[in-house]
């Protein structure tokens, strides 16, 4: 939000300076004011990057300060301080570690009174509010045009069918939540808004809770306190007789009105310190929330965009505004003893003037709703485009994909394509601005028509002689005061709904992941097997037409070596990742034994199952952690698994051995080469006290002595273990108990090494290819020195 003259506020909450980490903002700064966003943001993409937010953040321009505010601001300075000084965090303040800084530091450890976890790992956060009604879509859509017909700036136009995915008519689909609601849909929510912000208020910190709200609190009576102690200044400055007498007699009111007006700093300081206290707790237990069930909801969500767009509206804007809800509430609850306070002291001096007041602040209250209505419209819609965005930032921006940028010249390229999809989400943002400014402007005509309203009513009550001129003149310094509190009531109310929306994504999110999560409890894992069967496992991957795997059938059996093959494609990682437990089969089942490992404790079994994945990663952790990943079994057990990957060779070239941090990005951060990486990997997989190791393409990265070494291990059965491997290196699977065939998503062959041979099937022929090179390469070598010794001779 804009920064405003501090000096031109209205004030009346619960403290009159701003705290650290927040800046001032104006009730009618709703008009415009974004959410929080995070600086810098969770990866979006292969890599971590720092997006901006989802929306860029709506110009300065409509974030101005209304000039009626500022100029009638002066005569309430004495009486009241706005809320939104000292409540409202600045976007660009908001700020979150990067994924890398954070996996790099040690986890945070559970706040110990504030959220209480289960040991499933939730949470006793609030539950979800209900869902907000879904109006019909709004027009944003339909009015803009594909994105792939924008005109990237120096682009050709051969790129658009690059982006078709993120079109703007697919925004329809997520359009709605807000655009239908009004003053009522809000008054009938706030009630539940409020019971679940005081609710996860009360878990971050129930000393500051309470202390913030029974200080506002306190601070409200006091500012009426102070209202009525003017009228005992003004009628004695009113009195007749000289002027020294009348001041003399003020005096003693004078005083009053100090010591209220210290009292009132005093204990409005007191909140917002409390208030400042409440917002990092209730950030972190949001936070902390989130990332437990993200990093335990099944594997397939994340292959499913829905999840990520959810996850991402979630991630960004609705931790963000965890503590901007409880701040909200705790200054609508201020403004409302402010709105008390004065409407009492009106009530006192003239009952016409209360509903006049309530009149002048509508069209304010109206333009507030609507602006809030728009933004979050653009932020939801915005979420597939941005995200699209954020993808392409972290390749131009990332360590990862520099060397392709670079090498592949794909700089203009990448620029272009980020060009149209930063352009169209400017587009977006720039009308939404542009109908934000129009609903001002609207609604502060119409509110300094109120204002003017009401001080005409005022003059007509003291021409009539209604009320004599000291109670007019504390009339006006009440109305000021209400005015202004009925006007931090209605921006608050409004950010409260605002807000609450978008944290309403984020308990949503949190509630259908739990549902996920939460299954009924399973079993423990059997910690042996003697066989392991898939039985008939029929997959696909959500949103795909085809089966990946069509009725596979396999087993292995204690101790054996299993060998997957097949070309490209035909299945093998999915099948293995089933057999992880990672992935559940659409039909069919994985037996351990006679145990389906569907009905037993997913974490549990995986305990209990090692897996080297293909496309292992690479933590941006020290060695140890590479290999321990979190388990302590001791310094043998992990030197033990380094020599059987040949990792200890790279540990001994690590400048700090297995402290070394892998993390070039960080200062005496070191890079491993990929194959180093790979042994690392294989260590990881070796160090887990599995009976079933599953080793997906484990040497691809190898050197040809590293690869003979680990071949040999696994030959020998990987030192009791049972191992599912797969590879394309045919020549490493001939010693395979067992070696099973994958072609489309089929056990096409499977047998040893000699039957398939003698099959003289798809596994044959690809052996003998892989032979035949080897062959061709020797016989030409041969040949060179033969030819080498003839000319010698
Ligand atoms: N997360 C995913 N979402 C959708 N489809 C996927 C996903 N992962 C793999 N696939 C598809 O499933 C099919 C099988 O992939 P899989 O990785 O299991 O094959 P593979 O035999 O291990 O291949 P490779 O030898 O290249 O490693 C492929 O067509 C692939 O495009």
């Amino acid at each position: 939000m804009a920064d405003l003259p501090q000096d031109s506020e209205p004030h009346s909450g619960p403290a009159s300076s701003p705290r650290p980490g927040s800046t001032s903002s104006h009730p009618s700064e709703i008009t415009a004011s974004p959410p929080p966003e995070p600086t810098s943001s969770p990866p979006s993409g292969p890599t971590s990057s720092p997006p901006s937010g989802p929306t860029s953040s709506p110009p300065s321009g409509p974030t101005s300060p209304p000039p009626s505010e500022a100029a009638a601001a002066t005569l309430s300075e004495q009486t009241s301080s706005s809320p939104s000084e000292t409540t409202s965090s600045s976007p660009s303040e908001t700020t979150t570690s990067s994924p890398s800084e954070q996996t790099s530091s040690s986890p945070t450890s559970p706040s110990s009174g504030a959220a209480s976890s289960t040991p499933d790992g939730s949470s006793d956060l609030p539950p979800p509010l209900p869902s907000p009604p879904a109006p019909p879509p709004v027009s944003l859509a339909a009015a803009s045009p594909p994105l792939t017909s924008r005109p990237a700036p120096g682009g050709s136009g051969e790129d658009d069918a690059d982006l078709g995915e993120v079109t703007f008519g697919d925004w329809q689909a997520h359009l709605g939540t807000m655009t239908g609601v009004g003053f009522l849909t809000i008054a009938r929510r706030l009630p539940a808004l409020v019971t679940q912000a005081v609710r996860i208020a009360w878990l971050a910190g129930p000393r500051d809770t309470v202390a913030a709200v029974t200080l506002s609190m306190l601070g409200g009576v006091f500012t009426a306190f102070g209202l009525l102690a003017t009228t005992g200044v003004l009628q004695a400055l009113f009195a007749a007789g000289p002027t020294p007498d009348r001041v003399r007699a003020a005096l003693p009111a004078l005083l009053l009105v100090g010591a209220a007006a210290t009292l009132r700093t005093a204990l409005q300081a007191g909140a917002g310190w409390a208030q400042s206290r409440l917002e990092p707790q209730v950030a972190r237990i949001a936070e902390r929330q989130l990332y437990e069930l993200t990093s335990q909801v099944d594997l397939i969500r994340y292959d499913d965009p829905e999840f990520h767009d959810s996850l991402q509206r979630a991630r960004l804007r609705g931790v963000a505004v965890a503590d901007s809800v409880v701040d909200a509430t705790i200054d609508v609850l201020t403004a409302l003893i402010g709105i008390a306070a004065a409407a009492g002291v009106l009530g006192i001096l003239h009952p016409v003037l209360l509903p006049l007041l309530v009149l002048a602040v509508l069209p304010d209250a109206w333009a507030a709703v609507r602006s809030a209505r728009l933004r979050y419209t653009t932020m939801y819609a915005l979420i597939p485009v941005s995200r699209r965005k954020w993808i392409l930032t972290d390749l131009m921006a990332d360590k990862n994909t520099a060397a392709e940028v670079r090498s592949f010249t794909m700089r203009e390229f990448l620029i272009r394509l980020y060009d149209r999809v930063a352009g169209a989400e400017q587009d977006a943002v720039l009308r939404t601005a542009r109908k934000q400014t129009v609903a001002r402007i609207i609604g502060e005509a119409l509110g300094g028509v109120g204002t003017a309203i009401v001080y005409a009513a005022l003059g007509l009550l003291l021409a009539v002689g209604s009320v004599a001129l000291a109670v007019a003149g504390t009339a006006v310094l009440a109305i000021r005061t209400g005015q202004s509190s009925l006007a931090n009531f209605m921006f608050a109310t409004n950010r409260l709904y605002e807000q609450g929306l978008y944290f309403t994504d984020f308990l949503d999110f949190c509630r259908r992941a739990r549902e996920a999560v939460d299954r009924e409890p399973r079993g423990p894992a059997p910690s042996s097997f003697t066989r392991i069967t898939a039985e008939d496992v029929t997959f696909r991957y959500p949103g795909k037409e085809d089966a990946v795997l069509d009725h596979v059938s396999i087993h292995l059996n204690h101790g054996e070596v299993v060998a997957l093959v097949g070309e490209n494609g035909s299945g093998k990682t999915t099948l293995s990742k089933i057999l992880a437990g990672l992935y559940e089969p659409e039909t069919g089942r994985v037996r351990w034994d006679d145990t389906d490992i569907a009905d037993v404790d997913q974490h549990d079994l995986r305990r209990h199952i090692a897996v080297i994945a293909q496309d292992h990663t690479r933590w941006p952790l020290t060695v140890r952690e590479n290999i321990a990943m979190g388990l302590d079994k001791g310094e043998q057990a992990l030197h033990d698994a380094a020599r059987v990957a040949g990792a200890d060779a790279v540990v001994a070239e690590m400048p700090h051995g297995y402290r070394t941090l892998l993390d070039r990005r960080f200062k005496d951060g070191q890079e491993p080469s990929g194959g180093q990486w790979q042994r690392i990997a294989v260590a990881r997989g070796f160090y887990r006290d599995a009976p079933l190791l599953i080793c997906d393409e484990p040497t691809a990265a190898l050197d040809a002595r590293a690869e003979h070494a680990l071949f040999e291990r696994i030959r020998d059965h990987a030192d009791g273990r049972t191992v599912l491997l797969i590879t394309h290196r045919l020549a490493s699977v001939r010693y395979a108990d067992r070696i099973y065939v994958l072609d489309h998503g089929r056990v096409a062959e499977q047998g040893t090494h000699d039957d398939l041979m003698r099959l003289d099937g798809i596994y044959a022929e690809l052996y003998t290819l892989q032979a035949e090179a080897y062959r061709t390469t020797e016989a030409e070598t041969d040949t060179v020195s033969t030819e080498t010794g003839t000319l010698a001779t």
